[in-house]
């Protein structure tokens, strides 16, 4: 059984007279026990919604959600103590100091970590006794951080854990996920830091306008995407004598270069570069990263807007993540099945 399985889920809002919107389009993605999970998108894509619905705040409007195998919005009683939930507002007693409001928080929590461990799990040991209004944004992050933390979750839900927090505060936070993770405890964060997401996360989910476009691990997502070759235009060469098989981009005198084939491309390149005796100033030759990954992903989809949502059933990308079955519909490089190409990506 996986920590969280999430089959053909919708959720609605109501708008206008009698209206609804479709927040969530029918999305399909499982986490495993001990994994990190991040679901990534822009503005408006559906994370919170969706998130919500796994932390049982809200109820689905059709498909079905598990969370450590129970439907946490029906059996939230069973599942709330067995999950940490570490929302975009926290919302505190400001007048509270730090201390206060941890001991409260473990208060109310069962087999609740003595507050000051959890405190000092998130790096505020030394801040217990500063009021709740003093801390600074970030700070009040890892606050939000140790009371999820405080009912030693084997599921934690972390909607954007590091806004707000400076780059130290977001490394102490990627660590301390990794350490709990390496304990066991199941992960799905939200985040718009998409080299935080790089890192961290085993698997993600990209959503765009309700829906997974584009999931599977970080270097699955990446793969699919072009890598990038660069170099200073060699003085007395036209670009039409570059012996490239793809087509270049030519930019005052920087040259660039996407490829699906970059060790193939690169070779020709310097062997041509070697036998032509010609030094290729500035060469730089990289995968692309997840954030171009990302921007690609998400010009696709603003282009794909308009389609009719016709297209094949949902499929098994082997990845623990299916699509939804729209038109370049979800996922996952490399699952061998042959439904897919580049990782089914939009394009
Ligand atoms: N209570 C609500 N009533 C109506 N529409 C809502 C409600 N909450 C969210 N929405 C809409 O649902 C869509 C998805 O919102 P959601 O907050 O889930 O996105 P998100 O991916 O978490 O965005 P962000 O990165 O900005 O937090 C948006 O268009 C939003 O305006």
């Amino acid at each position: 059984m996986d920590a969280i399985e999430v089959e053909g889920l919708k959720r609605r809002y109501a708008a206008g007279k009698s209206g609804t919107f479709e927040a969530v389009r029918d999305i399909s993605f499982s986490v495993r026990e001990g994994e990190i999970f991040a679901l990534l998108g822009t503005n408006g894509a559906g994370k919170t919604s969706t998130v919500e619905v796994l932390e049982g705040l809200a109820r689905a409007s059709a498909g079905s959600v598990r969370v450590l195998g129970l439907d946490p919005y029906t059996q939230r009683a069973y599942v709330r103590p067995r999950t940490g939930v570490m929302l975009q507002e926290g919302g505190f007693p400001s007048e509270l100091t730090v201390a206060e409001t941890a001991r409260m928080w473990a208060g109310v929590t069962s087999e609740a970590r003595p507050a000051h461990e959890a405190l000092t799990l998130v790096g505020l040991g030394a801040r217990t006794d500063v009021r709740v209004k003093q801390l600074s944004g970030g700070e009040r992050r890892r606050l939000d951080l140790a009371l999820a933390l405080i009912g030693r979750p084997e599921v934690l839900f972390l909607d954007e854990p590091t806004t707000g927090m400076d780059p130290e505060g977001r490394r102490d936070t990627a660590d301390l996920v990794r350490r709990l993770s390496a304990e066991g405890t199941t992960v799905l964060l939200t985040t718009h830091y998409l080299e935080e997401a790089e890192q961290l996360a085993d698997r993600l989910a990209i959503m765009q306008a309700g829906r997974i476009v584009a999931a599977g691990t970080p270097q699955q997502v990446v793969a699919a995407r072009p890598s990038r070759i660069s170099f200073r235009l060699p003085a007395g060469i036209s670009p039409e004598r570059l012996p490239l098989t793809v087509p270049a981009a030519v930019e005052g005198r920087t040259v660039s270069v996407k490829t699906d084939a970059l060790q193939y491309a690169l070779t020709e390149l310097l062997l041509w570069a070697r036998d032509t005796g010609i030094e290729l100033e500035g060469l730089q030759a990289r995968s692309a990263s997840l954030e171009e990954a990302f921007l690609e992903i998400a010009q696709a989809g603003g282009r794909r807007d308009g389609t009719d949502g016709s297209g094949g059933g949902p499929r098994d990308s082997g990845d623990g993540t299916r699509g939804s079955g729209e038109p370049g519909g979800s996922q996952g490089a490399g699952h061998g099945d042959g439904t897919t190409t580049k990782a089914g990506m939009p394009v």
